[in-house]
């Protein structure tokens, strides 16, 4: 044997010892790059898993989504950490980050985000609503929620909140409100369409108040979501542009394949994906998934909210935090955040949900700013053109189609259990998997890092005593199956 042979003898086994030591370390591959895919990958990293996580956009984030182009962070998807309080899973890293919250409510806040001392609304005519009607209205509004729970105590099958109002106000006409009192009623009902990003008539008297909300109220993240993003996809191997196609899984391997044809491999796979892709079934499993999985899907229903924020050379509306405009149906209220009050950027940020949020998506985008002046209009006839706006389009993204889950009428109670059920190898993270805190940031972190323990313990399980693993921090394990391993001439 010469020496060039056994030199390259002694490649081939060092490329075998070195095939056999990546293949031992456990490889899982996320899908999505929104909180809940960093979060688990993160988590994944952290323990000396290899992770790679293929995103379909070109950019990190998903439902959350920091525009600077205003100059100032704009957040045209989630904006308020729910919950600002320490028990809230993202305190801790918002406290390193010292990032700074804009608080919009009270502790005791549940519907809301904002108090109501903070609106000034407005009627069709622009004229301001007087201040003790909003509140008085409100005190109203809450008495007729609170009138609906014995709706729900009579009524074993479940109806949406607004056929319980109407059942309300047909048995307290004292509840009743008429005129300018009915408009403003309209705009709290549009407010609460908006927390639940679906009209009244979708949403369930049986599920609309169990949620568990974290106390400390609603706080705005005034530098924007996106450092939180920035901070945990740090050192992430992260493949945009990738969008998932089809996943293989139930097998020693699973295999997942992106829109061209690249396959990856790995022990196991957590997908992320919104609601809204699921239920599209853009993504083909093998084997296909069970009916009770299929069902869960489609059982969870997903709403809509978009966002059109304006900004203006200078301020020209009230020193609040929120300007409404009521009218005679929700459908026709509409509001708008005033940035300025946080963060000091004459910007204004007109928010829509339910079928008026897909109304909108249907306009071009100068229609769409044309529309929400028209409202800011009513309101301030003086009101200048925008020098800049930014216009989102969740329902119709082919990344989220909508904005996040809600429980739809008459929904069976597990189905939120049933979406997060494993199958074999593939788990499941994002919001809508929550199951305290679904349509939410901090719920859909919770999933993510949750997805990542119990896939941890399943590969660890799967593959025998945990100290026999050598964890090392080394990448790249998970590989193209479509390449195969490179080896350049020495
Ligand atoms: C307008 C709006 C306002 C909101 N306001 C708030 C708020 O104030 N506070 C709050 O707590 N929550 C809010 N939310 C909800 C919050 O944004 C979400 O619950 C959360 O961001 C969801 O995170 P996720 O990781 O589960 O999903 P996503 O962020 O959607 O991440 C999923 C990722 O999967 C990617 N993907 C999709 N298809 C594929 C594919 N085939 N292959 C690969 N990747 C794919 C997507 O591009 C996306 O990046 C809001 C949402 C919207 C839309």
């Amino acid at each position: 044997m010469d020496s060039k042979q056994s030199l390259q003898g002694a490649f081939v086994s060092f490329i075998e010892r070195r095939r056999r030591s990546l293949s031992s370390i456990p490889s899982v591959i996320v899908i999505g790059g929104g909180i809940s895919g960093i979060a688990a990958a993160h988590t994944l990293h952290n323990a000396s898993f290899q992770v790679v996580l293929l995103e379909s956009r070109d950019r990190l984030g998903g439902r959350i989504h920091t525009d600077y182009s205003l100059g100032c962070p704009v957040d045209m998807g989630a904006s308020w950490l729910h919950g600002a309080c320490n028990e809230n899973p993202l305190a801790p890293l918002i406290c390193r980050l010292g990032l700074t919250l804009y608080r919009t409510s009270g502790d005791d806040s549940v519907l809301y985000d904002h108090d109501l001392e903070s609106c000034t609304l407005f009627d069709m005519d622009g004229h301001q609503v007087p201040q003790k009607m909003v509140v008085e209205v409100g005190e109203t509004f809450k008495k007729i929620l609170k009138e609906t729970e014995n709706v729900r105590i009579e009524h074993c099958d479940d109806m949406s909140v607004l056929q319980a109002i109407s059942i309300v106000l047909d048995r307290h006409p004292e509840l009743r409100q008429e005129g300018l009192a009915n408009e403003v009623l309209q705009w709290y009902i549009c407010r609460m369409e908006a927390w639940f990003a679906v009209d009244a008539d979708m949403i369930s008297l049986k599920s609309w108040d169990q949620e568990h909300i974290l106390s400390g109220g609603h706080g705005l993240m005034v530098q924007g979501y996106d450092p939180i993003i920035k901070t945990l996809s740090k050192d992430l191997d992260i493949r945009l542009n990738h969008r998932v196609t089809n996943i293989s899984y139930g097998c020693k391997k699973v295999v997942v394949t992106v829109e061209g044809g690249r396959n990856f491999v790995a022990d196991a796979a957590i997908i992320t994906v919104p609601i809204g892709i699921l239920k599209a079934n853009l993504i083909e499993f093998k084997p296909k998934l069970p009916d009770w999985k299929v069902n869960a899907i489609s059982d969870i229903g997903v709403g809509n909210e978009n966002k059109i924020a304006l900004r203006f050379d200078d301020v020209f509306w009230p020193n609040v935090e929120l300007l409404g405009i009521v009218a005679p149906t929700s459908y026709a209220c509409g509001y708008f955040l005033n940035l300025h009050k946080a963060t000091g950027y004459p910007i204004l940020v007109y928010m829509t949900a339910g079928s008026s949020a897909c109304g909108l998506e249907k306009l071009s985008d100068e229609c769409a700013v044309n529309f929400v002046m028209l409202q800011l209009k009513k309101m301030f006839p003086d009101a200048t053109k925008p020098v800049q706006y930014l216009v989102s389009r969740w329902g119709t993204d082919p990344n989220s189609l909508g904005c996040y889950a809600h429980d739809v009428v008459g929904k069976p109670e597990d189905s939120y259990e049933r979406l997060l059920e494993p199958l074999d190898n593939l788990f499941f993270g994002g919001e809508a998997v929550s199951l305290d805190h679904q349509g939410s940031v901090h719920g859909a972190y919770s999933a993510g890092i949750m997805a990542a323990e119990n896939c941890q313990r399943y590969i660890l399980e799967r593959r025998g005593n945990l100290e026999k693993l050598q964890l090392v921090s080394l990448r790249s394990a998970i590989h193209e199956a479509a390449v195969p391993l490179q080896i350049s001439r020495m």
